[in-house]
């Protein structure tokens, strides 16, 4: 089976500009390297707003960084009249590695669909971008008990028309959506319950060996408190992390679960 890197990737929503991102980069770096983490072992990455890209990849590139760094939307779209789109070529100059797709702010509050964000997916894979594609059920679903049917529905739809070759490239992240700033984490067993589902529809849409490659992480108020026993579940390869990804020194903690006896 193939041996999977972890990735820990901050999203820092709608919060810091690009001075703040400035010093946010240089205080994770550097407690990282303090903490002589090994980012070939954990890949970090932080999911900032557009306006911060720019300076990041300047702090990254001249201190070279371990950290990665990515966006939380992309366009559909390469080019043409879409006002206020971004384009997944202007990221791919940007030397953006990750780009969030179809999280669950993106489809309540800006109408995201199944297939706006297979598009995005598809258009992030065509311009060399990983695109971490997120999905997860609200609390009305969990308490129908629907929760894996409805997830697994929104995994069919961001991959359809994706190639083996393509569906391996990607992430997927599994943010129940009642567990996002709530506090509230999902504990171990309810998210390798889903996770592990996930898994099960990569090789039945393709076949085992995308289901092996393909990381698949749990987000959802996760903090250092709780990534120790998340990562021991056999499905769950990282964490997308929100308001804990504010806080350079806790994130930085979160990154370095393995080092956690
Ligand atoms: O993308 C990150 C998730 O929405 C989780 O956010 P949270 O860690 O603040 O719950």
């Amino acid at each position: 089976m193939a041996t999977r890197t972890p990735l820990i990737a901050g999203n820092w929503k709608l919060n810091l500009d690009h001075l703040e991102a400035v010093h946010q980069v240089q205080k994770l770096d550097f407690t990282l390297k303090d903490a002589k983490h090994d980012y070939s072992a954990v890949e970090v990455a932080v999911l900032a707003p557009f306006t911060d890209l720019r300076s990041i990849q300047t702090v990254v590139d001249a201190d070279k960084m371990g950290v990665k760094y990515g966006a939380q939307d992309v366009s559909q779209h390469v080019s043409g009249a879409y006002t206020g789109e971004i384009s997944p070529v202007f990221l791919a100059k940007l030397g953006v590695t990750f780009v969030a797709v179809g999280h669950s702010e993106r489809r309540q509050y800006h109408g995201e669909t199944d297939e706006i964000v297979a598009a995005k997916t598809k258009a992030a894979l065509d311009h060399d971008l990983t695109p971490i594609v997120c999905v997860g059920e609200g609390l009305d679903i969990r308490k129908a008990g629907e929760h894996v049917a409805y997830t697994l529905a929104q995994v069919d739809g961001a991959l359809a028309g994706l190639s083996a070759e393509e569906a391996a490239k990607i992430v997927i992240a599994y943010e129940p959506v009642w567990a996002i700033g709530t506090g509230e984490v999902a504990t171990p067993a309810d998210a390798q319950e889903v996770i592990g589902a996930i898994r099960g529809r990569l090789a039945e849409l393709y076949d085992q060996s995308v289901a092996d490659v393909v990381r698949v992480l749990y987000g959802g108020s996760v903090k250092s408190s709780s990534i120790v026993e998340l990562m021991a579940e056999k499905d769950i390869d990282g964490g997308l992390v929100g308001g804990a990804s504010l806080d350079p020194e806790e994130f930085a903690r979160i990154a370095s679960f393995y080092k956690v006896a």
